[in-house]
């Protein structure tokens, strides 16, 4: 059974993120970016209900960018039925648009996705978006700013909200408070399940070596994780090189 009310504990974190980071404003046009995965769905499904409630009027227009995977695979199909048809069940249409072309062999994960991010910024500016929503988390979050400190020698993550182009229009990321685990719970309730991404490269190798260090550290400390998401509003400047 699909249950479509957001636990008010998982809502009261949406709340938050939204209001500290000023979200969402009467008369946005969201562009929420779905890629198929188990979080841009479940985005999807949150903010169609905020939709519903939200005291302030905001239209949503999900789009998936196909990198065309499929096309190589025999026997498999478009992932935009697939997308679509659970996006239904929730009274959303989803929308698709074929990636920008990429020469085959200079294909690479780094490539794709800034490829992907400027034919959502072109497609964004083009129809007058205010706001594109992307499905990061929390755990993104820590886990690019350990990356960032282990391998790019520097102190960042993620930003809930990232203003662009003179502030004409801004990414939005409505779960950064929220769990992955919370999220699996929120994909449950609202039935929807992971279209299996098909690209044959996969350059998630320190990403996935960060995700265990941290799950060690979570399961020895297990107050680590707020407090890491704590120290990155924390900060001491003064008690830095
Ligand atoms: N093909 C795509 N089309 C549209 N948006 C995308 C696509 N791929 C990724 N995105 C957006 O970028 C975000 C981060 O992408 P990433 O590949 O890191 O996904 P992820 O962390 O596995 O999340 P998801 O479960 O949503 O795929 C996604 O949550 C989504 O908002």
């Amino acid at each position: 059974m699909v249950r479509k009310k957001i636990p008010p504990a998982m809502n009261r974190k949406i709340g938050q993120a939204m209001h500290d980071y000023h979200m969402l404003e009467d008369g946005d046009r969201v562009l929420v970016a779905v890629s198929g995965g188990v979080d841009s769905m479940v985005l999807c499904c949150i903010l169609r209900q905020w939709q519903k409630k939200a005291p302030i009027r905001f239209e949503i227009v999900p789009l998936h960018i196909d990198h065309g995977f499929w096309r190589r695979k025999s026997g498999e199909s478009s992932p935009h039925k697939k997308i679509f048809d659970q996006l239904q069940r929730h009274g959303i249409d989803l929308r698709t648009e074929n990636e920008w072309s990429i020469q085959e062999k200079e294909r690479s994960c780094y490539l794709c996705a800034r490829n992907r991010r400027s034919q959502l910024f072109d497609l964004a500016r083009r129809e007058n978006f205010t706001k594109i929503a992307l499905g990061h988390h929390k755990d993104d979050l820590l886990e690019t700013f350990m990356l960032n400190i282990l391998y790019s020698g520097n102190v960042s993550t993620m930003i809930p909200r990232q203003q662009l182009f003179n502030e004409t229009l801004s990414l939005i990321r409505p779960m950064a408070y929220l769990e992955k685990q919370e999220i699996y719970q929120l994909a449950r309730q609202f039935d929807v399940h992971p279209v299996k991404n098909l690209c044959p490269l996969s350059d998630n190798t320190r990403r996935e070596k960060v995700r265990d260090l941290l799950h060690n550290i979570y399961s020895d400390e297990p107050g680590a994780k707020n407090s890491m998401f704590a120290a990155l509003s924390n900060i001491r400047k003064d008690y830095l090189l």
